[in-house]
């Protein structure tokens, strides 16, 4: 580009729109500084601007038509529309394809209340073009800003194609790479698509393996301990944050048994990471600019807000960190952690430094959240169902917490992982996009050609609250429930299916999907699974919990994963204990 400032526009390489677009912005930003007296005082300049502005138009404008095909081609098969129902009169009728859905409250964009809200629109209530009542399409079709489209699908037989059979043509789209990659990094396996991410998954499957995680366990242990010598050091009855003081606990293990890194996140002030990290995690807001800033990442994503800033300087400390972390590991070739793991299975450097770099802050963005929503939600459900806690108390009462085969066969324990990852999963919803144009089976539709590009959400959530599966009292919590649920394998359990046999509920692989499944499905599985039995059953055992908290006060904050913020709950020691 050299010092001509109008070689940009003429660059031969920037021959799509959306390639000057990214060209224009990312010149913008490096040069704009460096001849803001230019900028100022030069016509040319002003030129430069202008014809910068214009080909954002036209990007936008050419991106807005291939969307509108792409809607019209989903139309026409048949694929129901959310309507508006709050249309916004200042648009002029331009709602749909300026702001989309973005601004409607039903289903609200980024709240919790979104799945709830999205089981009759799955069902084909307040949708455009449904007016079969004998059966519900499970797929509606909603849009963003200036009208990009988004598909979202319930419908089994159509996630069996997307999640299983055919998961590496549908990959993962760039405004979730965005978002995700802030914190698990755009390299780690959570991001990366196609052949890249079968050479990450095929380096990373063995660390999770029961025989790797195994010699991890006492470390848990040792965990739930120190923890619950933190809780003994606190007056009685203090009404207690467990939406933050089990982030801190599964701070603290994926620390010690992924990276051998002591955080020490239960002291007042953690360490200069833990600090950094919450830094970081901190911006994270799905606020309307927020998204805006995902879909259009090389330009409005590229200016250097206040908490931009903060995220990246927090990152900064992040990434340091981890390579040291790294560089110690290699030193210590008989280590037991994950990363230790990771090094070893890394035979012929399959895997560059910037990747295990990324794999590393993958264990931590993607391990240490999602598991501790998780255990906060579970122990403030038992606390607020004393009944099913105290049942629960005796059954880990007789159990050797250090034996951890007796205690992965706990039924009531089980139940009330099951059933807390049901209503409360922490991924409440997941995003593909077509990296080809393919036909998807659909059970009520027929076949349906998806167009290359087409973004697809899974509503995980509201699949589990959907009470055609789960029925009636789907929104209740009720551990007993999976005391008659038959977890179907193999194939899929679809709409026609009979879902009582024998007085037992069939749920099929695409009903119950906290870890989604196939290929994508989460690689971390065993190892929080192992988490939420010890310390669940740690905590029950040893303390009698409470709250004042009453049945559905819960508040869920979501921002790439769902976590309660007011989880306060008391504890009292058990007798025996
Ligand atoms: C209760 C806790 C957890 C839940 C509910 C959960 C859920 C999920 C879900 C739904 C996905 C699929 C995301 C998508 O494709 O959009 C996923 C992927 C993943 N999870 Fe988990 N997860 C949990 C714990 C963990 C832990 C403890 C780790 C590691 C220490 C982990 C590591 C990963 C990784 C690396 C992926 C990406 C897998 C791939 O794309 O191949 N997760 N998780």
């Amino acid at each position: 580009m050299g010092g001509n400032r109008l070689s940009l526009v003429l660059d031969p390489a920037a021959t799509t729109a959306h390639a000057l677009h990214a060209h224009a912005a990312a010149a913008l930003v490096t040069y704009a500084p460096r001849y803001q007296h230019a900028f100022c005082t030069v016509p040319e300049s002003r030129t430069i601007v202008a014809s910068l502005a214009a080909m954002t138009v036209l990007w936008i404008a050419k991106k807005s038509i291939q969307e509108a095909r792409a809607v019209r081609k989903l139309r026409v098969q048949g694929v129901p529309e959310q309507k508006l129902l709050h249309p916004k009169r200042w648009l002029l009728g331009l709602q749909r394809y300026l702001i989309g859905h973005m601004l409607e409250p039903v289903p609200d964009m980024a709240g919790a209340i979104r799945s709830e809200q999205q089981v009759p629109l799955l069902h084909g209530k307040d949708v455009d073009g449904w007016d079969r009542t004998d059966q519900p399409p499970l797929i509606y079709l909603a849009r963003y800003f200036f009208g990009y489209p988004s598909l979202v699908v319930a419908d089994p037989k159509t996630l069996h194609v997307m999640l299983s059979t055919n998961s590496y043509t549908f990959i993962k789209p760039d405004t979730s790479i965005e978002v995700v990659g802030m914190v698990t990094g755009y390299l780690g396996m959570v991001n990366i698509n196609g052949d890249v991410h079968k050479r990450h998954r095929r380096i990373v499957n063995p660390l999770f393996n029961m025989k790797t995680l195994m010699p991890l366990f006492p470390t848990m242990l040792a965990s739930l301990d120190e923890f619950c010598a933190f809780l003994d050091s606190v007056p009685l009855s203090t009404p207690l944050p467990f939406h933050e003081l089990c982030g801190q606990l599964t701070l603290n293990v994926i620390g010690r048994t992924g990276m051998n890194y002591e955080f020490n996140a239960l002291a007042l002030d953690g360490t200069p990471i833990t600090r950094a990290y919450n830094e970081m995690q901190e911006v994270i807001e799905f606020t309307p600019w927020f998204l805006l800033c995902l879909m259009y990442p090389n330009t409005l994503g590229r200016i250097p807000t206040a908490s931009r800033r903060q995220f990246w300087r927090g990152h900064h400390v992040m990434i340091t960190a981890i390579k040291d972390m790294l560089q110690r590991a290699r030193a210590e070739p008989n280590g037991t952690s994950l990363i230790h793991e990771l090094i070893r299975q890394n035979t012929g450097n399959a895997l560059s430094d910037e990747e295990l770099v990324c794999e590393t802050q993958t264990f931590l963005g993607a391990g240490h959240e999602t598991t501790s929503s998780a255990l906060a939600m579970a122990l403030v459900l038992l606390a607020q169902f004393p009944d099913v806690q105290d049942e629960l108390a005796k059954e880990v009462g007789a159990a050797d917490l250090s034996d951890y085969e007796t205690l992965s066969k706990l039924p009531q324990l089980n139940n009330v992982i099951n059933e807390t990852l049901r209503l409360f999963p922490p991924a409440n919803m997941t995003f593909r996009e077509a990296s080809a144009d393919i036909t998807v089976p659909t059970t009520v539709l027929g076949p349906l050609a998806l167009q290359k590009g087409l973004e697809i959400e899974v509503p995980i959530r509201a699949i589990h609250m959907d009470p055609t599966i789960w029925g009636p009292e789907a929104m209740t919590w009720n551990p007993r429930r999976w005391d008659t649920i038959d977890l179907v394998q193999g194939g899929s359990v679809d709409l026609s299916a009979n879902r009582i046999v024998n007085g037992r509920r069939q749920i099929g692989p695409y009903d119950y999907l906290p870890f989604l499944v196939g290929p994508r499905g989460c690689i971390g599985r065993q190892f929080a699974v192992m988490e939420l039995r010890l310390f669940i059953a740690g905590l029950v055992r040893r303390y009698k919990l409470a709250t004042d908290l009453p049945v559905g006060g819960e508040e869920l904050h979501v921002a790439i994963t769902m976590r309660p913020t007011n989880a306060w709950v008391r504890v009292e020691r058990r007798a025996h204990w």
